[in-house]
């Protein structure tokens, strides 16, 4: 029998309510024993194409569609019709279709979405329905393993997108699938409709969401509160990434819900651990361990502290004291560099304050500057979260190539338009020595006659590794010690370690590969911690390979019962 044969899916559907289902969806690669079997006959061309085929047309028709938005709905239509084609044509070509169904051209999509919108997928749940919750999560029938969820008040860089939000949970269940290998039909996006503070959406007469304000406070916590109850109820082994929320709820939803069922913030953790991972590899390949540097942030808010807080982590893994580790951290905001007798700095701020005695003799003008923090302190790192173009300047750039042999430069700041500085200009005038990786995707950078590769420090090397290792052993809970595995796993695997001229990061043509060591190290440690059950190496090894789902096409068959 072949593997087709044994791994036969039955099913009540047959003819067109069989061709409208995107998961059990063949299109012109139903066999002429399916088609006679399922009532297809006529439904459909009659050439039997194989996925390759299919592969090759759709790849045609995707590459002529002129505009990235364009090519961003055709996948997205293709993805509602026949998703193992979907998954197919982008694992084939990952590196040119990732940032199409996913950053950038996903926000595009996601402040468009009303206009867009086509088919339904994922679940809406609107403030106005909560009484409904049980009954609306009960329409899937299905065993869901993960879940991303956004309330769509800030989406990438772009601000409130209501509705829209949902965009974005769609994207990245299709990289936990592309990348990550889990089934589609265990992924669920959902959006939490609060409403919206987007004044313009409200005004657009075709807006699809909630037209209201948006609940805050008591209202808002409460709804957020019933929602994880009735997922507890309905899938209490899921695991929750929630995407995208605004910084001031996503903290203390993640406080209050880390310890209560298996969920992250990929804003949050995801960014700080693949910024950390970089680092460390960027260390590595200046000859330098992170317990000997100092880095220096512009940008204090809490994305920043969330990367200062996994780097001191780090540090201390490495045998420093806390206090030793957060003397080396410098977190600059529109203020100056933060200190402990600034009054009004947020609880998360304080921590990483430094003592204004020991800095007293570098301010002018009352402040400390980030040229002023590389001049004194000489940071062997510095990285952007400010959200503002241009603040990396050529004299902090030089200053920071005067101290250091291989400066680390992140200007991590979405989109393009709100970099720190942009790749070409930090190469020159670092002269060739920068280690760079920014937010956004880059071209390699090409200076007096050689070529820099740009690492794109993208949460997408963290998050379906995560996922995948806390599914593969069933681990209750996302700790601290399984993200800080999966920064060290990601950081050994930087090809730039080996060869200089490599990028900081992996190349998406091993990105699966390491989305699996993640995995097993994140589903080893979730055990040592005892969140998950004991299980051997070996078996857990299998798993992860077992859980890796590819869009092949199997047999449908109808079921008669
Ligand atoms: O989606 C991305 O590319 C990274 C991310 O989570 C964000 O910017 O919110
Ligand atoms: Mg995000």
């Amino acid at each position: 029998m072949s593997r087709a044969e044994s791994h036969s899916i039955h099913t009540g559907l047959s003819g067109r309510m069989l061709l409208e289902n995107p998961l059990l969806n063949k299109g012109t690669a139903f066999t002429l024993e399916e088609r006679s079997e399922l009532d297809l006959h006529g439904l459909l061309p009659p050439r039997v194409e194989t996925l390759e085929e299919q592969c090759r047309r759709a790849y045609k028709s995707f590459s002529i569609k002129p505009t990235p938005i364009l090519k961003h709905i055709y996948l997205r239509s293709l993805q509602d019709t026949n998703e193992t084609l979907f998954f197919a044509l982008v694992q084939r070509h990952l590196e040119e279709m990732l940032p199409i169904i996913y950053t950038p051209v996903v926000g595009q999509a996601c402040q468009r979405f009303s206009d867009l919108y086509r088919r339904p997928r994922g679940l809406y749940i609107s403030y106005p329905e909560r009484a409904r919750m049980d009954a609306m999560l009960a329409n899937f029938k299905r065993n869901i393993e993960v879940i991303v969820v956004t309330d769509g008040e800030r989406i990438l860089g772009l601000g409130d997108q209501g509705v829209g939000g949902m965009g974005i949970c769609i994207g990245k269940l299709s990289l936990y699938s592309a990348v990550g290998g889990i089934t589609p039909n265990q992924t669920l996006p959902i959006m939490l409709d609060c409403g919206t503070s987007n004044q313009k959406l409200l005004d657009d007469p075709n807006y699809l969401g909630w037209r209201h304000g948006r609940i805050d406070d008591e209202q808002y916590y409460e709804f957020v509160d019933s929602f994880i109850k009735a997922l507890k109820r309905r899938w209490p082994n899921a695991l929750l990434q929630f995407e995208d929320f605004a910084i001031n709820h996503a903290t203390p939803l993640l406080e209050t819900y880390r310890d209560e069922l298996c969920t992250f913030n990929d804003d949050i953790q995801g960014t700080a651990g693949v910024t950390a991972a970089t680092l460390l590899a960027a260390a590595k390949t200046a000859g330098k361990s992170i317990e000997d540097m100092s880095v220096a942030f512009l940008g204090a808010g809490s994305a920043g502290c969330g990367i200062a807080e996994q780097i001191v982590r780090l540090m201390m893994a490495k045998g420093l004291s806390e206090e030793e580790a957060r003397k080396r951290i410098y977190m600059v905001d529109r203020f100056g560099l933060i200190h402990d007798e600034m009054s009004d700095l947020r609880a998360f701020q304080q921590k990483l304050a430094q003592k204004h005695d020991a800095i007293q003799p570098w301010m002018m003008d009352g402040s400390v500057s980030l040229a002023d923090v590389v001049k004194h302190a000489k940071p062997d790192a510095i990285i952007g979260v400010s959200g503002q173009p241009g603040l990396f300047t050529q004299e902090i750039i030089e200053q920071m190539s005067r101290n250091h042999e291989q400066p680390i430069v992140f200007p991590l700041s979405n989109p393009i338009s709100q970099i720190e500085a942009v790749p070409e200009d930090i190469i020159k005038w670092s002269r060739g020595k920068a280690l760079v990786a920014t937010g956004s995707p880059f071209e390699p950078v090409s200076f007096e006659g050689r070529s820099y590769p740009v690492a794109q420090c993208n949460n997408i090397y963290i998050f379906p590794g995560l996922g995948l290792g806390a599914l593969a052993n069933g681990a209750r809970r996302i700790s601290d010690g399984m993200l800080d595995v999966a920064v060290q796993t990601l950081a050994l695997s930087s090809p730039a370690v080996i060869n200089r001229e490599s990028p900081l990061l992996p190349t998406l043509d091993s990105i699966q590969r390491v989305t699996d060591d993640i995995a097993l190290a994140v589903a080893l440690q979730a055990q040592k911690e005892e969140l998950a059950p004991e299980t051997e190496r070996t078996e857990i090894e299998q798993r992860i390979r077992e859980k890796r789902w590819s869009p092949e096409y199997r047999r449908i068959r109808m079921s008669y019962c």
